[in-house]
């Protein structure tokens, strides 16, 4: 029997029967109805809002659970997979036996068996040749929606042809009573195998566990090809000028992205391959907290009918009170990527990047606001990861705490950090790109970077002023400042200025950089990390 395009054999292959109905590749009027259909009761509900979008809340998890996932280790992943237990960098990337994901799967299949679902397939990744056909499968209409939004939606041709080679159960209604004797974290889940290609989900509803979850799996996947992984957003300007914006949660990808003077290739995921830089998803995924029309204007007129919402706060008259963060500070929205004006068009690429942007929150206030960097530093900076995870994005995470995160994404990293930067630096080469490090966090005196100042910042360094303009060197960091730059006070370039010493700013650098250092020193037991070390702060 065939439903809505899908056969009920599909579902029982992978273990889940007696589908009462199978609401298949919906599209956004049926999601519409799906997901305000009266009735629906807790975190399944959605409200209109006044511009047209929908607004969910996602239950306790506002943010996605690093400790919740694991990844099954097997004879695919055993030796290549950067395990948390093996070597001496700590990650996310803890193992699952095989007989504990079977656990995990049977409690899924019994949960999605005998109901109503959803099915969204759609691709990962831009590029026919690289992408992966994912098979979303869950019970909440919102979800649907969700990745509807955030991944490569198929045109009817490709639907017809559509092979699946990674499938996600969702199972987030339910939760796994057997945690504790099977040595986990908690009763909530989120699991992937990557000789059967799936993802489990339970317990937790937030949306970001699958979006995030796929980015892990071409993490994996790409780089082993040669192929760049990128956490960043990338545009491109008139000329052709390819820019990417590597980050970590919160510190300004999307936000700094989204510029009506380039187009928009996309706010999160990317890869670099022999042609240039390539989108892996069809949607952006905004934080809202504090957004306003005047200083977010792409974004913030991206939020109409089509458009999710997540834990924002709606008044009475169907308003959004953006300032509200009762729920999270972590309030979101995603939206299609045609929602922003100005975007590549049809497909989310475009060359070789030139211009490689670190963005770094540096809750110290000891970073410059800009610098740009040798090819060293560019290595050292990457693998570092510096930066600070912002509230909300991590379950536990309530307020600005400071973080190396390799890679700007280490939660996302699937293989070792120096797989990443090897891709990079050859694909950096090869483009002649130059990077910078941009500080989107603090000054001394406690005030975060303004978002207009940042902006300037990023315009003068696309515009290609950071290349002539006469630098000077930050002490300790030895990272080169200009000293002065179009549309910015000269004053601010400097951070020892904003400190109410110049003392006061040496100290933190020192204890800045010996946090470097130390984080360093896991890339220290091979010549070429060694060699890096003299990029870094020096005491
Ligand atoms: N100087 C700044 N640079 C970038 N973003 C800033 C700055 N100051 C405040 N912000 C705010 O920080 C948030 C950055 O979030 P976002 O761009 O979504 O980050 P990411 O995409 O990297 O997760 C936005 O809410 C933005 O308004
Ligand atoms: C969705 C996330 O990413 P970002 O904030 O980088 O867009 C996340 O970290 O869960
Ligand atoms: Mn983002």
């Amino acid at each position: 029997m065939r439903v809505n395009g899908l056969t009920s054999q599909d579902l029982a292959a992978l273990g889940i029967h007696n589908t009462t109905e199978v609401v298949y590749n919906p599209d956004y009027d049926t999601l519409f109805q799906e997901e305000t259909r009266p009735g629906l009761e807790g975190y399944a509900r959605g409200i209109l809002t006044q511009s047209g979008a929908i607004a969910v809340d996602t239950g306790i998890f506002t943010g996605r659970s690093p400790k919740d996932k694991y990844i099954v280790r097997d004879d695919t992943t055993r030796d290549t997979l950067w395990w948390n237990d093996v070597g001496n960098g700590k990650n996310d990337n803890q193992p699952l036996s095989q007989e504990t994901w079977q656990a995990l799967k049977d409690r899924c299949t019994q949960q999605l068996s005998g109901k109503r679902l959803f099915v969204i397939d759609a691709f990962c990744g831009a590029n026919p040749d690289t992408r992966l056909s994912v098979r979303f499968v869950m019970e909440v209409a919102w979800q649907a929606h969700f990745v509807k939004n955030m991944f490569i939606r198929p045109t009817g041709e490709e639907l017809a042809t559509f092979k699946p080679d990674f499938v996600v159960m969702n199972a987030a209604q339910c939760t796994n009573p057997d945690w504790q004797e099977q040595g986990l974290h908690s009763e909530n889940f989120i699991a992937f195998n990557l000789t059967e290609r799936m993802q489990l989900i339970g317990g937790t509803w937030y949306g970001g566990e699958m979006k995030k979850g796929l980015f892990a799996i071409m993490n994996y996947l790409l780089p082993l090809k040669g192929i760049a992984s990128m956490h960043c957003s990338a545009n491109v300007g008139k000329a052709g000028d390819v820019a990417v914006f590597f980050g970590l949660s919160g510190t300004g990808k999307t936000t700094l992205s989204t510029d009506p003077d380039r187009q928009l290739i996309g706010d999160d995921e990317h890869g670099w391959d022999d042609d240039g830089v390539f989108n892996f998803e069809g949607g952006c995924y905004a934080k809202t907290i504090n957004l306003s029309e005047q200083a977010e204007p792409e974004i913030y007129r991206a939020i109409r009918r089509d458009a999710l919402l997540e834990n924002v706060v709606v008044r009475a008259d169907g308003t959004v009170d953006y300032a509200d963060a009762s729920k999270t500070e972590n309030t979101r929205v995603s939206y299609p990527i045609e929602h922003i004006e100005n975007i590549v068009q049809p497909v989310s690429k475009a060359g070789h990047a030139k211009k490689v942007i670190f963005l770094t929150a540096d809750a110290f206030g000891v970073l410059p606001p800009v610098s740009r960097l040798t090819p060293a530093q560019t290595q050292y900076h990457f693998l570092s990861g510096f930066t600070a995870k912002l509230a909300g994005t991590e379950r536990g995470v309530t307020q600005p705490t400071p973080t190396f995160s390799a890679c700007f994404g280490a939660a996302f990293l699937t293989l070792h950090p120096t797989q990443y930067s090897d891709v990079l630096v050859k694909r950096m080469e090869a483009a002649g790109a130059q990077a910078y490090l941009v500080n989107t966090g603090w000054n001394g005196s406690g005030k975060r970077i303004s978002l207009k100042d940042t902006r300037a910042i990023i315009n003068a360094i696309l515009a290609g002023e950071l290349d002539d303009v006469e630098t000077e060197t930050l002490p300790v960091f030895n990272l080169q400042m200009p000293k002065t730059l179009t549309q910015v006070d000269d004053a601010m370039l400097d951070p020892r200025r904003s400190w109410e010493s110049a003392d006061a700013w040496q100290q933190a650098a020192q204890d800045l950089a010996q946090r470097f250092i130390t984080n360093f020193e896991k890339y220290t037991d091979n010549d070429a990390g060694k060699a890096l070390v003299q990029a870094g702060p020096q005491l």
